[in-house]
């Protein structure tokens, strides 16, 4: 009989706007997907609400305040060693300046440029849902 590995992880993940550009952050050579883009965020711990993951990791992972918006659907991909949910949230800055204290580097997209970055598989749904709004 197979072995069952739950292996599913869900993510919140930050779609940062300003002045109509888009937010993506490169992660680093030493995590996983390495050199990937993505959007900002991570895990959910246990008990915790997508609002508030985004909310704690935007202040590790860059050391900003963000509000979190509008929900966009979530969206599942299977990576060959695991599985992510993605549950991607419309937010905006509220304090703070960025300093990078994870990722390699960031780029504010604009519409015709958000095709361009070698995102996270995960990512594409997100980045079409995104052009169809622009
Ligand atoms: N934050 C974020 N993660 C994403 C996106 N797309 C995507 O496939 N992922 C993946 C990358 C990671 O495997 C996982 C997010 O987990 P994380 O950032 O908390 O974990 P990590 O790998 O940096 O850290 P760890 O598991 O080694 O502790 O989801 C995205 O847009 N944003």
């Amino acid at each position: 009989m197979s072995h069952v590995v739950n292996n599913h992880i869900k993510v919140a993940c930050a779609i940062i706007e300003r002045d109509g550009l888009v937010l993506a952050a490169q992660r680093s050579a030493g995590m996983s997907l390495p050199l990937k883009w993505e959007f900002p965020g991570g895990k959910l711990e246990p008990g915790e609400t997508a609002e508030q993951c985004l909310r704690r990791e935007l202040v590790e992972e860059m050391g900003v305040q963000v509000r979190v918006g509008e929900a966009l659907p979530s969206t599942t991909h299977n990576y060959q060693t695991f599985t992510v949910t993605l549950f991607p949230f419309v937010c905006t800055i509220e304090s703070g300046e960025i300093v990078l204290h994870e990722h390699a580097a960031i780029a504010w997209l604009a519409p015709e440029e958000l095709l361009t970055p070698d995102w996270a598989e995960a990512d594409l749904p997100v980045i079409e849902l995104l052009l169809q709004r622009s």
